[in-house]
């Protein structure tokens, strides 16, 4: 379990192994029918929350992320953008029968001649979270390094229930989320939303 004496960092990619684990397994032994119901509803006090934000970040759902874009249908949308296999992550605006191409990193992103844009909320995949809004992600700092430079923009993480934990480690570039989607309920964290 947990080892007191490893820093955060090592704490962080310990617990990023055992949950990518966790939810490969979860998600390949999810039953048709809730695999299909799963992230397909806007619950509703989130659809009131994200009402008249232009545009809405989401992103192209990489292995064993939940799909959000079906939730999402109609709505202005961006998607994150790598330039290089550099940390470095920006925002294109993306309609659904937009181009995509893979990028640097594995997700597919938009293609080179989508515009550059500031989303009004994000929606970022989770590897792990805790209820008081401590996120685990991919372990590059794509988005740490976004939310601290756009550090007002609201961000929600989306994951599998079954990625929770009692406590993320946290570091000092660690900005929490303001909520958690999971297919199971929509939970509030901190007092920005
Ligand atoms: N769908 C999706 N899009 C995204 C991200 C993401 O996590 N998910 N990103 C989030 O930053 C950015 C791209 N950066 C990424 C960095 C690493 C991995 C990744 O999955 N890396 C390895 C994991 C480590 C391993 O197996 O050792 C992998 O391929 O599984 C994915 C995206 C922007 N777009
Ligand atoms: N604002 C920042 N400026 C510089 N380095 C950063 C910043 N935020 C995070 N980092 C660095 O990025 C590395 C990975 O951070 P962390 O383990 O928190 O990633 P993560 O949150 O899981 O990944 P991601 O943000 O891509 O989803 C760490 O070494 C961290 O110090």
């Amino acid at each position: 379990m947990n080892d007191p004496s490893a820093d955060p960092a090592q704490q962080k990619q310990r617990l990023r192994e055992r949950l990518r684990f966790r939810r490969k397994h979860f998600v390949a032994n999810l039953d048709a029918i809730a695999r299909l119901a799963a992230f397909r509803a806007l619950p509703q006090p989130l659809a009131d929350l994200i009402a008249d934000r232009d545009p809405i970040a989401a992103y192209i759902a990489w292995g064993d992320e939940p799909d959000i874009l079906p939730m999402l249908a109609g709505l202005p949308l961006a998607l994150p953008h790598h330039a290089g296999r550099d940390p470095a992550m920006t925002f294109r605006h993306w309609a659904a029968d937009g181009t995509l191409a893979k990028g640097p990193w594995g997700p597919q992103q938009p293609g080179g001649d989508a515009e550059s844009v500031r989303p009004a909320l994000i929606f970022c995949p989770l590897v792990g979270f805790d209820r008081r809004g401590g996120r685990l992600g991919q372990g590059g700092g794509h988005y740490d390094r976004y939310f601290a430079a756009q550090s007002d923009i609201p961000r929600i993480g989306v994951g599998w229930s079954v990625q929770e934990v009692d406590a993320v480690p946290t570091e000092s570039t660690d900005a929490p989320l303001d909520a958690v989607l999971t297919e199971q309920e929509f939970l509030l964290c901190g007092d920005r939303l």
